[in-house]
């Protein structure tokens, strides 16, 4: 099979006129997902990215009219520090979707004080087996240097945290360019996730993603939508 065929079955596309747009339609998504797993199994679990880019998508997610008390949201990564700091990916969700009707959900997060990166890790792992696994949504963001999650190119244990049959849940994570070190859930829990879908906004991140897709050197992203079991979809708007 070509290339091009195999790599168009890697994701779905799905592009809007404006960010608006995208948080209303995302987050209905989401919202319909999170309520029939709660129909289901009386539970719900959703992982979701940081950074700069969720915020409208979580704003519209917080008003959804579903039954939150049943649902438990935890992190795809965070930086190693409080949630006090700017950088904090739980004071993100915090602050944009732990609100209105999304303020009865329980928050798990990952940061913890801990002496090292790799003792805050250990203790998630074991906080975290306790959640109702797998997930059923996990929602990615992508940096411009093909990173999703933690999964950094230059971190020092990539091959480990993208490796699909890993028993972890959380890893710490080293990387030069990720400022300070990272937690993040491994590749193969994200990738259990009944739905995955990658959250990118803007030409830069448009031009970033095709070059993370085309040929040259395997990017964290490429690597994890090449190894997702049901093609994730891509959620995008200028
Ligand atoms: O460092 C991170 O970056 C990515 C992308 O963030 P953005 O600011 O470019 O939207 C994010 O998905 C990840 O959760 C975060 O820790």
């Amino acid at each position: 099979m070509a290339r091009e065929q195999l790599i168009a079955m890697a994701y779905h596309w799905n592009e809007f006129d404006d960010r608006a747009a995208l948080a209303f339609a995302l987050s209905g998504k989401v919202a319909a997902l999170l309520a029939r797993s709660v129909e289901r199994r009386g539970t719900a679990l959703l992982a979701v990215s940081g950074g700069t880019t969720p915020a409208k998508f979580f704003a519209a997610l917080s008003r959804e009219q579903i039954a939150w008390n049943k649902v438990i949201v935890t992190l795809i990564d965070e930086r190693f520090v409080p949630a006090s700091s700017p950088r904090s990916n739980a004071g993100l969700v915090a602050a944009n979707l732990l609100q209105n009707a999304a303020a009865a959900a329980r928050f798990v997060p990952l940061y913890h004080e801990a002496a090292s990166i790799e003792d805050a890790a250990r203790a998630d792992n074991e906080e975290l087996k306790a959640l109702p696994w797998p997930l059923d949504v996990a929602i990615l963001g992508m940096g411009g240097d093909g990173h999703t999650a933690s999964f950094f190119p230059d971190a020092d244990t990539l091959p480990t945290l993208l490796d699909p049959a890993s028993p972890r849940i959380v890893l710490p994570v080293h990387a030069v360019s990720a400022g300070e070190p990272r937690l993040t859930l491994s590749a193969a829990r994200i990738l259990e996730a009944d739905f995955v879908a990658v959250h990118i906004e803007g030409a830069e991140k448009r031009a970033a993603f095709d070059e993370a897709m085309g040929p040259g050197p395997k990017k964290p992203i490429r690597a994890v939508l090449d190894a997702a079991p049901v093609p994730a979809e891509i959620y995008w708007a200028p």
